[in-house]
């Protein structure tokens, strides 16, 4: 901006100076000079200021007065322009030049890409303010705008489908359910990729699916939560529903509104909520203020602000610092006040981007209490990484991946879908297991650990002399009730205190369906991480793999060859990384083994390394 406005200045100031020799305002030049130099209000400027010098530069000129600003001084005995044709070329050029303002403000893409089309005042609905233009994303030179399309494929998960179907239902007979708020039609998204634009030809970057066919109907009075790991394309979706970021392709119809039309996008701006991911915040104003400003422009009558900015504040616990510019809030209260300023105004649908990322414990159980409230009356969207969150929170969730749904419905529907099955914890009663009293070993623990694996053929994931942990797999369920019986039959026997049974936690429903994403991609991408073995080699193995047969380990006594399950976690910015393996044990005798690198780009690797060859699940499972 500052080299622009240097440039117009230096440009300003030679064109005033070539004006002041003489240029174009004398008979010398032709009438369309002087026209098309009159354009540019400072010449205009630059000559009636010389105008005004000629008539005042002696005691005895008449100067310029209202009644003679029609004439010309003596001093011009060419006279071209006067002082009131120069005002009326004034007056002209400031309404073109307030027009184009306009005009190039709507058809130039924002920050964020949006723009309307080159003829959007043509369209009568611009007028009108009913039905509004398409809004546009991308430049609006073609070479720099087109990019390919998103390629269609089904979903593999039967809810994400039936979702899908549910939509394509409503969306033929445009019948849409009242009780949906949000109803989102095949929503891709595609980032055009960085352009450089030289003499000749435009270099670009690869654009990039960020969101790839997403259809979901999202219910008023509920909390949809979309979870996924780091560049999923959570905000991507929102910032398209916000009309942050224009949509590529689908649709998404807000309360009756589509986000692709200017007018549906005015409409829906004025019916939502929006906490983004990072806090839009002005260091200079207090939280008040912030509020207040948000209040109004929301539309709320000035008598109710004060109350309403009280309220907010206090349920967000900002009183005590009501009057303390933003600059200097911390993190957490940054956070907070950006939650307010979402659910100010009464909004139909809020959408909520990780809105207690760096908060402490408490602070965050409160706003959890505010998000649970603020539910009745709106649909609400929330992205989290916290799975205690979601889990608490909404009422359906949909886990994305690589810019698709990968699976949805509610936090109990997922976890006995995509969860390993159930967890069993038992606690053991102190006398049993306090050292010194009982006994100082874990022996006590042993005949609940055989009982477990004579009956249901589970070992302990985690135990300690005070509990023991299982993961009982689903296809257990018609054993438990019995077996559970029992168990709590011996429990004196055992020396059990307590006994807890629940479904598998959503961060392993999360890392489950991360994982098998993960390993899609890296299938499609060839995306390989370093396992060290800890017998001291590495091998390269896809990313997600859960199963995997190393490579130069076939001897007389494991013909087959050896093989380990790859444990994965989340890093602390949610992208997968390997936590350990088991140790190295024979590939079973009948799991097929396929060699074959299944990765496109092996050249990429360094070179001797060797990869790792990927072993189904289910066959592995099937041993069992
Ligand atoms: N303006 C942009 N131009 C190009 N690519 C982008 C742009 N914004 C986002 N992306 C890419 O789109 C993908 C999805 O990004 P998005 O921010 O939606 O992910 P996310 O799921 O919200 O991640 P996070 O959990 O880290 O917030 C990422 O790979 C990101 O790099």
């Amino acid at each position: 901006a500052t080299t622009v406005g240097f440039s117009i200045f230096i440009i300003g100031f030679l064109t005033q100076l070539v004006t002041t020799f003489g240029f174009p305002y004398s008979d010398t030049y032709k009438s369309y000079y002087r026209a098309i130099w009159s354009l540019f209000p400072p010449n205009l400027f630059a000559k009636a200021v010389n105008i005004l010098g000629d008539a005042t530069s002696t005691p005895e000129d008449p100067g310029v007065s209202w009644g003679r600003i029609n004439q010309c001084t003596y001093r011009e005995p060419d006279c071209v322009i006067t002082i009131e044709t120069i005002y009326k070329w004034l007056i002209t050029t400031f309404f073109v030049w307030f027009i184009l303002a306009i005009y190039f403000d709507n058809i130039i893409p924002n920050a964020n890409g949006v723009r309307k089309s080159a003829f959007y005042f043509l369209n009568p609905g611009y007028w009108t303010g009913r039905g509004g233009t398409k809004v546009r994303e991308g430049s609006i030179c073609s070479c720099m705008g087109s990019t390919p399309p998103v390629e269609e494929t089904s979903p593999t998960d039967e809810d994400v489908l039936a979702e899908e179907m549910v939509v394509k239902q409503t969306k033929e007979g445009d019948d849409i359910d009242p009780s949906v708020a949000v109803q989102v039609r095949g929503l891709t998204k595609t980032y055009p990729g960085t352009v450089n634009a030289g003499c000749c030809k435009c270099k670009r970057t690869s654009p990039y699916h960020a969101v790839k066919g997403i259809w979901v109907n999202l219910a008023k009075d509920q909390l949809f939560c979309l979870l996924g790991p780091n560049g999923a394309g959570k905000t991507t979706v929102i910032n398209c529903l916000t009309g942050i970021t224009p949509i590529t392709g689908g649709d998404a119809i807000i309360y009756g509104n589509s986000v692709r039309s200017s007018i549906g996008m005015a409409n829906i701006r004025r019916m939502i909520g929006v906490c983004p991911q990072f806090d839009i915040l002005w260091d200079a104003l207090t939280a008040v203020e912030h509020l207040a400003l948000f209040a109004s422009i929301k539309g709320l009558p000035h008598t109710e602000i004060k109350a309403v900015v009280g309220k907010s504040l206090a349920e967000v616990k900002l009183t005590h610092a009501a009057h303390v510019r933003a600059g200097s809030f911390s993190g957490g209260m940054k956070r907070r006040l950006s939650v307010a300023i979402a659910l100010i105004g009464d909004p139909k649908l809020v959408f909520l981007d990780e809105p207690t990322t760096g908060m402490d414990p408490i602070t965050r159980r409160h706003v959890w209490d505010i998000i649970e409230d603020a539910k009745k009356g709106r649909a609400i969207v929330l992205t989290t990484h916290s799975m205690e969150e979601a889990d608490i929170l909404s009422d359906r969730i949909a886990i994305m991946a690589k810019g698709k749904f990968r699976c949805i419905g509610t936090s109990i529907r997922l976890k006995s879908r995509f969860g390993t099955g159930y967890i069993a914890n038992i606690n053991f009663s102190a006398a049993t297991s306090l050292p010194g009293v009982a006994s100082r070993d874990d022996s006590h623990l042993e005949p609940v650990k055989r009982f477990f694996y004579e009956r249901l053929r589970v070992k302990p994931k985690e135990e300690n002399k005070s509990f023991l942990t299982f993961v009982i797999p689903h296809e257990k369920e018609p054993l438990l009730t019995s077996f559970f019986g029992e168990l709590q039959d011996r429990e004196r026997e055992f020396g059990i205190s307590d006994i807890q049974l629940g479904l598998t936690t959503l961060e392993e429903v999360f890392l489950n369906i991360a994982k098998q994403a993960e390993l899609e991609s890296s299938a499609a991408e060839g995306t390989l991480v370093t396992l060290n073995l800890t017998s001291g080699t590495s091998i390269q193995v896809p990313k997600g793999v859960r199963f995997v047969g190393i490579p130069g380990t076939e001897s007389e006594e494991n013909p087959r060859g050896l093989m380990v399950e790859v444990f994965w976690e989340a890093d602390d910015a949610g992208s997968l990384c390997i936590a350990g393996h088991s140790p190295e044990t024979p590939i079973p005798a009948n799991v097929e083994l396929n060699r074959a690198p299944s990765l496109s780009r092996r050249a990429s690797l360094p070179r001797g390394t060797p990869v790792g060859f990927v072993i189904e699940p289910s066959q592995i499972q099937n041993q069992s």
